[in-house]
Protein backbone atom coordinates (compact mmCIF):
# COMPACT_ATOMS: atom_id res chain seq x y z
CA UNK A 1 0.00 0.00 0.00
CA UNK A 2 1.37 3.30 -0.93
CA UNK A 3 2.58 5.77 2.06
CA UNK A 4 0.54 8.64 2.26
CA UNK A 5 3.44 10.85 4.01
CA UNK A 6 5.58 9.80 0.60
CA UNK A 7 5.01 12.65 -2.09
CA UNK A 8 5.16 11.68 -5.46
CA UNK A 9 7.93 10.38 -7.19
CA UNK A 10 8.82 13.25 -10.09
CA UNK A 11 8.30 12.24 -13.91
CA UNK A 12 12.58 11.67 -14.14
CA UNK A 13 12.66 9.73 -11.45
CA UNK A 14 9.72 7.54 -12.61
CA UNK A 15 11.33 7.42 -16.23
CA UNK A 16 14.58 5.99 -14.71
CA UNK A 17 13.08 3.26 -12.26
CA UNK A 18 11.33 1.98 -15.73
CA UNK A 19 13.92 2.01 -17.75
CA UNK A 20 15.88 -0.08 -15.19
CA UNK A 21 12.70 -2.19 -14.35
CA UNK A 22 12.29 -1.62 -11.00
CA UNK A 23 9.24 -1.59 -8.88
CA UNK A 24 8.62 2.10 -7.85
CA UNK A 25 6.55 0.27 -5.02
CA UNK A 26 9.83 0.10 -3.23
CA UNK A 27 9.53 3.60 -1.91
CA UNK A 28 6.22 3.21 -0.56
CA UNK A 29 8.06 2.19 2.68
CA UNK A 30 10.49 4.68 2.93
CA UNK A 31 9.24 6.49 5.57
CA UNK A 32 8.03 3.68 8.06
CA UNK A 33 11.89 2.16 7.33
CA UNK A 34 13.45 1.54 11.25
CA UNK A 35 16.77 3.35 11.81
CA UNK A 36 19.44 1.37 12.12
CA UNK A 37 22.59 2.04 15.12
CA UNK A 38 25.40 -0.33 16.03
CA UNK A 39 26.38 -0.36 19.44
CA UNK A 40 30.23 -0.77 20.19
CA UNK A 41 30.86 -4.17 22.61
CA UNK A 42 30.87 -2.55 26.01
CA UNK A 43 28.07 -0.70 24.89
CA UNK A 44 25.90 -3.61 24.64
CA UNK A 45 26.42 -4.20 28.62
CA UNK A 46 24.82 -0.55 28.82
CA UNK A 47 21.66 -1.16 26.83
CA UNK A 48 18.87 -0.67 29.32
CA UNK A 49 20.37 2.90 30.56
CA UNK A 50 20.96 3.89 26.68
CA UNK A 51 17.25 2.76 26.61
CA UNK A 52 16.07 4.50 29.25
CA UNK A 53 18.19 7.89 27.70
CA UNK A 54 16.63 7.56 24.22
CA UNK A 55 13.28 6.94 25.31
CA UNK A 56 12.94 4.29 23.03
CA UNK A 57 13.20 0.62 22.96
CA UNK A 58 16.06 -0.74 21.30
CA UNK A 59 15.23 -4.18 19.50
CA UNK A 60 18.24 -6.40 18.67
CA UNK A 61 18.33 -7.48 15.39
CA UNK A 62 18.51 -11.24 15.46
CA UNK A 63 20.51 -12.10 12.34
CA UNK A 64 23.45 -9.09 12.78
CA UNK A 65 25.20 -9.32 15.84
CA UNK A 66 25.32 -5.71 17.38
CA UNK A 67 22.85 -4.57 15.18
CA UNK A 68 19.52 -2.86 16.60
CA UNK A 69 16.58 -1.19 15.39
CA UNK A 70 14.91 1.90 16.65
CA UNK A 71 11.56 3.24 15.47
CA UNK A 72 11.83 5.90 12.11
CA UNK A 73 11.55 8.86 14.16
CA UNK A 74 13.76 8.36 17.36
CA UNK A 75 16.36 10.60 18.00
CA UNK A 76 19.87 9.86 18.85
CA UNK A 77 22.05 12.89 18.04
CA UNK A 78 21.20 14.59 21.44
CA UNK A 79 22.15 11.98 23.79
CA UNK A 80 25.17 11.50 25.99
CA UNK A 81 25.24 7.78 24.36
CA UNK A 82 25.43 9.41 21.01
CA UNK A 83 28.04 12.20 21.67
CA UNK A 84 30.01 9.81 23.74
CA UNK A 85 30.42 7.09 20.81
CA UNK A 86 28.99 4.58 22.15
CA UNK A 87 26.75 3.95 19.25
CA UNK A 88 26.11 5.07 15.38
CA UNK A 89 24.06 4.87 12.59
CA UNK A 90 24.51 1.97 10.45
CA UNK A 91 22.07 0.85 8.12
CA UNK A 92 21.46 -2.95 8.83
CA UNK A 93 22.19 -3.47 5.02
CA UNK A 94 25.11 -1.89 5.37
CA UNK A 95 26.06 -3.95 8.26
CA UNK A 96 25.89 -7.16 6.10
CA UNK A 97 28.12 -5.80 3.76
CA UNK A 98 30.58 -5.59 6.04
CA UNK A 99 29.87 -8.80 7.68
CA UNK A 100 29.73 -10.53 4.05
CA UNK A 101 33.82 -9.71 4.41
CA UNK A 102 34.33 -11.77 7.30
CA UNK A 103 36.66 -9.80 8.42
CA UNK A 104 39.19 -11.82 10.99
CA UNK A 105 41.59 -10.45 13.36
CA UNK A 106 45.35 -9.77 12.11
CA UNK A 107 43.57 -8.94 8.57
CA UNK A 108 45.05 -6.39 6.30
CA UNK A 109 41.47 -4.53 4.94
CA UNK A 110 41.45 -1.86 2.46
CA UNK A 111 38.18 0.21 1.90
CA UNK A 112 38.43 1.92 -1.35
CA UNK A 113 35.45 4.46 -1.00
CA UNK A 114 35.45 4.83 2.51
CA UNK A 115 33.79 7.70 3.38
CA UNK A 116 31.54 8.97 5.38
CA UNK A 117 32.57 6.11 6.84
CA UNK A 118 30.10 3.38 8.81
CA UNK A 119 31.25 0.99 7.03
CA UNK A 120 34.60 1.47 7.92
CA UNK A 121 34.08 2.06 11.70
CA UNK A 122 32.73 -1.54 11.36
CA UNK A 123 35.39 -2.76 9.98
CA UNK A 124 37.42 -0.92 12.81
CA UNK A 125 35.88 -2.61 15.61
CA UNK A 126 35.84 -6.24 14.24
CA UNK A 127 39.72 -5.83 13.53
CA UNK A 128 40.06 -4.63 17.25
CA UNK A 129 43.70 -4.72 18.27
CA UNK A 130 45.10 -6.49 15.51
CA UNK A 131 46.12 -6.23 11.61
CA UNK A 132 45.95 -2.78 9.58
CA UNK A 133 42.92 -0.97 8.15
CA UNK A 134 43.55 1.71 4.58
CA UNK A 135 41.04 3.38 3.60
CA UNK A 136 40.76 5.94 0.32
CA UNK A 137 38.39 8.73 -0.66
CA UNK A 138 38.27 10.85 -3.03
CA UNK A 139 36.57 13.69 -1.82
CA UNK A 140 38.24 15.71 0.89
CA UNK A 141 35.38 17.13 2.97
CA UNK A 142 33.60 13.52 2.91
CA UNK A 143 37.12 12.28 3.96
CA UNK A 144 36.88 14.89 7.08
CA UNK A 145 33.92 13.74 8.08
CA UNK A 146 35.07 10.19 8.49
CA UNK A 147 37.79 11.70 10.17
CA UNK A 148 35.55 12.97 12.84
CA UNK A 149 33.82 9.66 13.00
CA UNK A 150 36.64 7.68 13.53
CA UNK A 151 37.80 10.15 16.20
CA UNK A 152 34.68 10.28 17.94
CA UNK A 153 34.20 6.56 18.34
CA UNK A 154 37.71 6.04 18.73
CA UNK A 155 38.44 3.77 16.12
CA UNK A 156 41.05 5.36 14.51
CA UNK A 157 44.19 4.10 16.04
CA UNK A 158 45.04 1.22 12.98
CA UNK A 159 43.77 3.24 10.60
CA UNK A 160 45.45 5.02 7.25
CA UNK A 161 42.83 7.46 5.74
CA UNK A 162 44.35 9.07 2.35
CA UNK A 163 42.61 11.11 -0.16
CA UNK A 164 43.37 9.77 -3.04
CA UNK A 165 41.55 7.98 -6.50
CA UNK A 166 40.58 4.72 -5.29
CA UNK A 167 41.13 3.27 -9.64
CA UNK A 168 44.40 3.58 -9.57
CA UNK A 169 45.45 3.34 -5.58
CA UNK A 170 48.41 1.46 -5.67
CA UNK A 171 49.74 1.24 -1.47
CA UNK A 172 49.94 -2.21 -0.15
CA UNK A 173 49.23 -2.50 3.56
CA UNK A 174 52.12 -1.73 5.97
CA UNK A 175 52.39 -5.22 7.87
CA UNK A 176 55.27 -4.68 9.57
CA UNK A 177 54.79 -4.40 13.39
CA UNK A 178 54.45 -0.82 14.70
CA UNK A 179 57.80 0.30 16.05
CA UNK A 180 57.75 3.32 18.53
CA UNK A 181 59.51 6.07 17.22
CA UNK A 182 63.36 6.60 18.72
CA UNK A 183 62.42 10.17 20.06
CA UNK A 184 60.80 10.91 23.18
CA UNK A 185 57.15 12.63 23.48
CA UNK A 186 55.69 15.65 25.30
CA UNK A 187 53.04 15.67 27.83
CA UNK A 188 50.59 16.68 24.70
CA UNK A 189 52.23 13.73 23.05
CA UNK A 190 54.52 16.38 20.57
CA UNK A 191 57.82 15.33 19.30
CA UNK A 192 60.44 17.39 21.86
CA UNK A 193 63.04 16.98 19.48
CA UNK A 194 64.15 18.35 16.06
CA UNK A 195 62.67 15.50 14.25
CA UNK A 196 59.00 17.28 14.38
CA UNK A 197 59.61 17.70 10.53
CA UNK A 198 61.23 14.90 9.47
CA UNK A 199 59.56 11.83 11.42
CA UNK A 200 55.78 11.54 11.37
CA UNK A 201 54.16 12.06 15.32
CA UNK A 202 52.50 10.02 17.24
CA UNK A 203 49.00 10.24 16.21
CA UNK A 204 47.48 12.57 14.06
CA UNK A 205 47.12 14.27 10.88
CA UNK A 206 49.46 14.83 7.82
CA UNK A 207 48.76 17.21 5.31
CA UNK A 208 51.60 17.16 2.40
CA UNK A 209 53.13 20.76 2.66
CA UNK A 210 51.94 22.42 -1.13
CA UNK A 211 54.74 24.48 -3.19
CA UNK A 212 53.91 28.77 -2.97
CA UNK A 213 53.03 28.02 -6.60
CA UNK A 214 51.14 25.60 -6.05
CA UNK A 215 49.18 27.52 -3.47
CA UNK A 216 48.95 30.35 -6.27
CA UNK A 217 47.96 27.93 -8.89
CA UNK A 218 45.01 26.54 -6.45
CA UNK A 219 43.76 29.87 -5.26
CA UNK A 220 43.61 31.31 -9.25
CA UNK A 221 41.76 28.10 -10.11
CA UNK A 222 39.23 28.49 -7.26
CA UNK A 223 38.38 32.12 -8.24
CA UNK A 224 38.14 31.53 -11.49
CA UNK A 225 35.66 28.26 -11.02
CA UNK A 226 38.49 26.12 -12.25
CA UNK A 227 37.71 22.59 -10.81
CA UNK A 228 41.66 21.98 -8.94
CA UNK A 229 43.39 19.29 -10.33
CA UNK A 230 44.81 16.90 -7.66
CA UNK A 231 48.03 15.01 -8.12
CA UNK A 232 48.10 11.62 -8.63
CA UNK A 233 49.87 10.63 -5.59
CA UNK A 234 47.31 9.52 -2.83
CA UNK A 235 47.82 11.79 0.59
CA UNK A 236 47.84 10.73 3.89
CA UNK A 237 44.88 12.21 5.72
CA UNK A 238 44.73 10.77 9.00
CA UNK A 239 46.29 8.45 10.66
CA UNK A 240 46.63 6.25 14.13
CA UNK A 241 49.23 5.22 16.47
CA UNK A 242 49.39 1.26 15.59
CA UNK A 243 48.81 2.58 11.56
CA UNK A 244 52.34 1.55 10.85
CA UNK A 245 52.70 4.99 10.04
CA UNK A 246 54.25 6.57 13.36
CA UNK A 247 58.08 7.26 13.12
CA UNK A 248 58.39 6.80 9.15
CA UNK A 249 60.35 9.84 7.72
CA UNK A 250 58.25 11.86 5.61
CA UNK A 251 60.29 11.75 2.68
CA UNK A 252 59.67 8.11 2.69
CA UNK A 253 55.73 7.93 2.93
CA UNK A 254 55.04 7.95 -0.85
CA UNK A 255 57.29 5.47 -1.67
CA UNK A 256 55.90 3.24 1.20
CA UNK A 257 55.68 -0.50 -1.12
CA UNK A 258 53.53 -0.24 -3.83
CA UNK A 259 51.84 -2.77 -5.44
CA UNK A 260 53.64 -1.56 -9.07
CA UNK A 261 57.03 -1.62 -7.81
CA UNK A 262 59.18 -4.64 -6.36
CA UNK A 263 55.95 -5.91 -4.24
CA UNK A 264 54.71 -9.65 -4.76
CA UNK A 265 51.18 -10.39 -4.89
CA UNK A 266 51.37 -11.91 -1.20
CA UNK A 267 51.64 -8.21 -0.12
CA UNK A 268 48.74 -8.11 -1.52
CA UNK A 269 45.06 -7.16 1.26
CA UNK A 270 43.59 -9.93 2.87
CA UNK A 271 40.29 -7.99 3.03
CA UNK A 272 39.15 -5.50 0.15
CA UNK A 273 35.44 -3.66 0.83
CA UNK A 274 34.32 -1.80 -2.61
CA UNK A 275 31.26 0.18 -1.61
CA UNK A 276 31.42 1.57 -4.82
CA UNK A 277 29.86 5.31 -5.87
CA UNK A 278 26.76 4.68 -7.77
CA UNK A 279 23.32 6.27 -8.22
CA UNK A 280 21.60 6.23 -4.65
CA UNK A 281 18.40 5.06 -6.11
CA UNK A 282 18.08 2.03 -3.32
CA UNK A 283 19.72 4.42 -0.70
CA UNK A 284 15.66 5.32 0.91
CA UNK A 285 17.83 7.87 3.74
CA UNK A 286 19.06 9.38 0.62
CA UNK A 287 15.61 9.61 -1.56
CA UNK A 288 14.31 11.37 1.32
CA UNK A 289 16.31 13.80 1.60
CA UNK A 290 16.21 14.76 -2.27
CA UNK A 291 12.48 15.61 -1.44
CA UNK A 292 14.03 18.09 0.48
CA UNK A 293 16.59 19.51 -1.45
CA UNK A 294 14.69 19.55 -4.74
CA UNK A 295 14.64 16.49 -7.09
CA UNK A 296 16.10 18.69 -9.73
CA UNK A 297 19.61 18.21 -7.92
CA UNK A 298 19.25 14.47 -8.09
CA UNK A 299 18.35 14.82 -11.64
CA UNK A 300 21.34 16.46 -12.37
CA UNK A 301 23.70 14.38 -10.01
CA UNK A 302 22.03 11.14 -11.09
CA UNK A 303 20.03 10.41 -13.52
CA UNK A 304 21.47 11.91 -16.30
CA UNK A 305 22.02 9.36 -19.17
CA UNK A 306 25.96 9.83 -19.40
CA UNK A 307 26.37 10.49 -15.61
CA UNK A 308 25.27 6.74 -15.62
CA UNK A 309 27.45 5.63 -18.31
CA UNK A 310 30.31 7.03 -16.40
CA UNK A 311 29.13 5.55 -13.16
CA UNK A 312 29.65 2.03 -14.12
CA UNK A 313 32.94 2.52 -15.54
CA UNK A 314 33.77 4.36 -12.68
CA UNK A 315 32.85 1.09 -10.77
CA UNK A 316 34.34 -1.53 -12.85
CA UNK A 317 37.43 0.22 -12.62
CA UNK A 318 37.29 0.81 -8.78
CA UNK A 319 36.34 -3.19 -8.50
CA UNK A 320 39.31 -4.01 -11.31
CA UNK A 321 41.84 -1.87 -8.49
CA UNK A 322 40.32 -3.43 -5.76
CA UNK A 323 40.97 -6.73 -7.00
CA UNK A 324 44.67 -6.04 -8.14
CA UNK A 325 45.59 -5.40 -4.61
CA UNK A 326 44.23 -8.42 -3.17
CA UNK A 327 46.38 -10.93 -2.02
CA UNK A 328 45.58 -14.76 -3.82
CA UNK A 329 42.63 -16.39 -1.70
CA UNK A 330 41.72 -13.03 -0.87
CA UNK A 331 38.21 -11.50 -0.11
CA UNK A 332 36.89 -8.58 -2.37
CA UNK A 333 32.76 -7.39 -1.55
CA UNK A 334 31.64 -5.19 -4.47
CA UNK A 335 28.49 -3.57 -2.52
CA UNK A 336 26.07 -0.53 -3.97
CA UNK A 337 23.11 1.54 -2.39
CA UNK A 338 21.57 1.26 -6.27
CA UNK A 339 18.85 -1.27 -7.25
CA UNK A 340 19.61 -1.06 -11.13
CA UNK A 341 21.18 -4.25 -12.52
CA UNK A 342 23.69 -2.05 -14.65
CA UNK A 343 25.62 -0.78 -11.29
CA UNK A 344 25.37 -4.40 -9.82
CA UNK A 345 25.18 -7.86 -11.90
CA UNK A 346 26.28 -5.71 -14.84
CA UNK A 347 29.62 -4.75 -13.74
CA UNK A 348 30.31 -7.51 -11.95
CA UNK A 349 29.55 -9.76 -15.28
CA UNK A 350 31.93 -7.33 -17.04
CA UNK A 351 34.53 -7.35 -14.26
CA UNK A 352 34.77 -11.12 -14.14
CA UNK A 353 34.79 -11.66 -17.95
CA UNK A 354 38.26 -10.09 -17.96
CA UNK A 355 39.35 -12.04 -14.27
CA UNK A 356 40.24 -15.10 -14.66
CA UNK A 357 41.14 -15.79 -11.41
CA UNK A 358 38.24 -14.37 -9.73
CA UNK A 359 35.48 -16.53 -8.55
CA UNK A 360 31.79 -15.43 -7.22
CA UNK A 361 31.22 -17.35 -3.60
CA UNK A 362 28.21 -17.63 -1.38
CA UNK A 363 28.57 -15.62 1.73
CA UNK A 364 28.10 -18.29 4.37
CA UNK A 365 26.03 -15.68 6.75
CA UNK A 366 23.83 -14.95 4.42
CA UNK A 367 21.79 -18.17 4.76
CA UNK A 368 19.78 -16.40 7.38
CA UNK A 369 19.68 -13.16 5.86
CA UNK A 370 16.53 -11.77 5.11
CA UNK A 371 17.61 -10.55 1.72
CA UNK A 372 16.84 -12.18 -1.74
CA UNK A 373 19.48 -13.47 -4.76
CA UNK A 374 20.57 -11.10 -6.85
CA UNK A 375 20.76 -11.96 -10.98
CA UNK A 376 24.81 -13.67 -10.76
CA UNK A 377 25.04 -16.52 -8.09
CA UNK A 378 25.36 -16.09 -4.49
CA UNK A 379 25.09 -12.54 -5.10
CA UNK A 380 22.22 -10.73 -2.65
CA UNK A 381 20.07 -7.80 -2.54
CA UNK A 382 18.21 -6.04 0.12
CA UNK A 383 15.34 -4.01 -0.12
CA UNK A 384 12.90 -2.17 2.46
CA UNK A 385 10.26 -4.34 1.22
CA UNK A 386 11.87 -8.28 1.69
CA UNK A 387 14.45 -6.85 4.30
CA UNK A 388 12.91 -4.23 5.84
CA UNK A 389 16.20 -1.80 5.41
CA UNK A 390 17.46 0.05 3.08
CA UNK A 391 18.86 -1.22 -0.89
CA UNK A 392 22.13 -2.87 -1.34
CA UNK A 393 23.26 -5.30 -3.51
CA UNK A 394 26.37 -7.42 -2.03
CA UNK A 395 28.34 -9.64 -4.47
CA UNK A 396 31.57 -11.61 -3.04
CA UNK A 397 34.46 -11.97 -4.70
CA UNK A 398 37.41 -14.43 -4.09
CA UNK A 399 41.11 -14.01 -5.78
CA UNK A 400 41.97 -17.79 -6.47
CA UNK A 401 45.68 -19.41 -5.53
CA UNK A 402 47.10 -20.23 -8.74
C1 LIG B 1 28.57 4.86 -1.44
S1 LIG B 1 29.71 6.05 -0.91
C2 LIG B 1 30.67 5.13 0.27
C3 LIG B 1 30.00 4.99 1.61
C4 LIG B 1 30.94 4.46 2.66
N1 LIG B 1 31.50 3.17 2.31
C5 LIG B 1 30.24 4.34 4.01
O1 LIG B 1 29.91 3.25 4.45
O2 LIG B 1 30.03 5.38 4.65
C6 LIG B 1 30.80 6.14 -2.25
C7 LIG B 1 32.05 6.98 -1.99
O3 LIG B 1 32.92 6.82 -3.12
C8 LIG B 1 33.68 8.00 -3.23
N2 LIG B 1 34.32 8.00 -4.56
C9 LIG B 1 33.83 8.37 -5.76
N3 LIG B 1 34.75 8.21 -6.72
C10 LIG B 1 35.86 7.71 -6.11
C11 LIG B 1 37.15 7.34 -6.57
N4 LIG B 1 37.49 7.44 -7.85
N5 LIG B 1 38.04 6.88 -5.68
C12 LIG B 1 37.71 6.78 -4.36
N6 LIG B 1 36.50 7.13 -3.87
C13 LIG B 1 35.59 7.57 -4.73
C14 LIG B 1 32.67 9.10 -2.98
O4 LIG B 1 33.33 10.28 -2.59
C15 LIG B 1 31.82 8.48 -1.87
O5 LIG B 1 32.27 8.92 -0.61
Amino acid sequence: MADPSMPPLPAAFLRFLEQNQIDAAVYSAAHALPRYVRLKEQAVLELVEIEEELGVKLTRVAWLPGFFSLPPDAQIAGSCAYQQGKLYGIDAASGAAVAALEVSHCDHVLDLCAAPGAKLCMVAELLGASGSLTAVDIAQPRLAACRTMLQKYGLGSRIRLYLGDGTTFSLLPLKETTKLPDFHLGAEGEISTDSRLEVLKYYGEWRPGKSRKQKRATKLAKHLGIPVQRGDEPELFFYGKESGVVGMKVVDLPQSKCMHSEATLQDGYDKVLVDAECTHDGSLKHIIKYEQWGWDTFERRFLDADRVASITLLQLQLLTNGFRLLKPGGTLVYSTCSFTKTQNEGVVERFLTNQANAELKEVDPAKHWPCRPGDLPHTLRFDPVTSNTSGLFIAKIVKRVT
